[in-house]
């Protein structure tokens, strides 16, 4: 069972691409809906009020030592800066450049090789984020020149792009089989 948090952002296009997949999903707005879940994936939207939400429904810390003790977990793009955030749950030790490519109007799509999957990722970044000065433990799966976009570390994967917008599941397949089971 996979928690999607389900505050703010592209919450239904993540449960989508579960759906398609066969994997059973739930979504996650409070404390109890913790339960029983074996991954969760935070979605792209909007950092700063997806932290807020997460602190008004008693969730951030609850969210941060189930992270940080080893759920797996799936961050895309404001995902991906929440990971990385000293002050959120810290777990990629790495700069993270909120916004790295610009704003709304400067969104671009572009195809990444990832070594695990056979074809180029067809991927979408919209105010995304990118990291750099990447600790020496994470792997880096993307990068656009020296701009890490997706990467892992344990038992987290973040990726700088919303690979739910797209019809491609093979992400959020590549969570599942290598992550979560
Ligand atoms: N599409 C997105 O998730 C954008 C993330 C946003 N720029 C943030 O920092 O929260």
């Amino acid at each position: 069972m996979i928690g999607v948090l389900s505050l703010q952002g592209a919450i239904s296009e993540h449960a989508n691409a579960l759906n398609k997949l066969g994997v059973e999903n739930k979504p996650i707005l409070n404390q109890a809906d913790l339960a029983g879940i074996d991954g969760l994936i935070i979605p792209g939207g909007e950092s700063t009020a997806i932290k807020k939400l997460m602190t008004y429904n008693q969730l951030f810390p609850k969210i941060k030592e189930l992270i940080q003790a080893g759920l797996p977990t799936f961050g895309t793009c404001a995902g991906m800066v929440l990971l990385s955030q000293p002050e959120s749950f810290n777990m990629l030790k790495a700069t993270v450049v909120r916004n790295g490519f610009g704003r709304q109007q400067q969104s671009f799509e572009e195809s990444l090789h990832f070594d695990a999957l056979a074809d180029p990722f067809h991927a979408i970044f919209i105010r995304a984020p990118y990291l750099t000065d990447v600790s020496a433990d994470i792997n880096v799966l993307a990068k656009i020149n020296d701009k890490a976009v997706a990467v892992s570390k344990d038992h987290v994967l973040a990726t700088a792009f919303h690979p739910e917008l797209t019809d491609d599941c093979r992400l959020h397949e590549y969570f599942i089989d290598h992550f979560v089971h």
